[in-house]
């Protein structure tokens, strides 16, 4: 079996369900598509880099899905020559045909193990990206110099201050990479936001057990399938083609980076918790010290100190599941870089 026309986004809709896996050649290598939307392949040549490309954990986060979809196109057709190890992955074809953010439950808080307290088609799924994920560094060599990447592309709800930013998982050492860093800062990326804590999200999950650099990135905006001006992602997927071909990083200082300490999360702890902002109101958004940022019958969220901004606000979700994050500016040259 082949993949009609290189489309493997095509083939993955057209399959939202479940697909039997076969095997396929491609002039720089060999690949399989594992199911729907699980694409492994392997470069003819050995190589000390294993990449996982994500999108579409959100089914309605079209832009990213689009994205890889041109870069294994052209891997198929012989236009990029692949030299690193590739897992690519169409996350949640069910909830892209249906142009939802999910049907059931976020697939992005289903990590880590977290798919055994709830239910739902995206339940399965998730076990199923981790085993993918597993499987695929399972593969790779286990000497120190292999590199292990996970970039989970996502577009935002909302407009931003920053159009594209990154969030560095939670690492326990506070040590910072600085060619991760600097991949980032040469690729648009106008912002990192540093976890603090452990979380159930696909990148955190490649990071924790795996030991991947592995970020959720954030390219700007969702719109619909056909409606993303992929030229908004130029600089990284420039960049993304050079590391697939030559397994290098592409670089630039980091001084274009602002960074960000994510102070708290803010978590829905009641039926009636409501944020205190516009609908419009941008990611990055700043907030004078006290403002009364979020409140329900349990509890209220005053601002700690002026300037310190929300992302990713929405309460459009079950009790319990995060609402926000809080995050505050500090200095480029407060991180330990390694
Ligand atoms: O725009 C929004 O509110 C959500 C965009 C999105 O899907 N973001 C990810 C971030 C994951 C992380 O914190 O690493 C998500 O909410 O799952
Ligand atoms: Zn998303």
């Amino acid at each position: 079996m082949t993949i009609l026309n290189h489309d493997f986004l095509a083939l993955t809709l057209a399959n939202p369900n479940a697909m039997a896996p076969f095997q396929l050649t491609f002039p720089s290598g060999t690949g399989v598509v594992e199911e729907t939307g699980i694409l492994r392949l392997e470069p003819t040549q050995t190589s000390r880099v294993s990449v996982v490309l994500s999108a579409g954990i959100h089914g309605n986060e079209t832009g990213p899905m689009e994205l890889i979809n041109q870069l294994v196109r052209d891997i198929l057709a012989g236009k990029l020559t692949l030299g690193v190890r590739l897992l690519v992955i169409i996350g949640h074809p069910v909830a892209a045909n249906a142009a939802t953010r999910f049907c059931d439950v976020n697939l992005n808080r289903l990590f880590s193990g977290a798919w055994r307290n709830y239910a739902g088609i995206e339940v399965q799924r998730a076990e199923r990206l981790e085993m993918a994920v597993n499987d695929f560094y399972a593969l790779s060599s286990t000497d120190s110099e292999h590199i292990r990447l996970h970039y989970d592309l996502h577009t935002a709800i909302r407009g931003s201050m920053h159009e594209k930013f990154v969030v560095h998982p939670f690492v326990e050492n506070a040590h910072y990479s600085k060619q991760q860093l600097a991949f980032f800062a040469a690729s648009e990326i106008e912002a990192v936001l540093l976890s603090h804590q452990p979380t159930t999200t696909f990148s955190y999950y490649s990071h924790s057990v795996h030991g991947a650099h592995a970020f959720t990135v954030e390219l700007g905006k969702v719109y619909p399938f056909g409606q993303n001006d992929l030229s908004c992602f130029a600089a990284l997927e420039k960049n993304l083609r050079q590391l697939l071909e030559k397994g290098s990083l592409a670089e630039s200082s980091l001084s274009s980076l602002c960074i960000f300490n994510v102070l708290d999360a803010l978590v829905k702890d009641d039926d009636s918790y409501e944020l205190n902002i516009d609908q419009d109101v941008k990611n990055f958004t700043q907030f004078t010290e006290g403002y009364p940022l979020a409140q329900s019958k349990k509890s209220v969220y005053r601002v700690k100190q002026t300037g310190d901004a929300i992302v990713f606000p929405n309460t459009n979700l079950p009790v319990g599941q995060r609402a926000g994050l809080v995050v505050r500016a500090i200095s480029v040259d407060a991180l330990s870089l390694i």
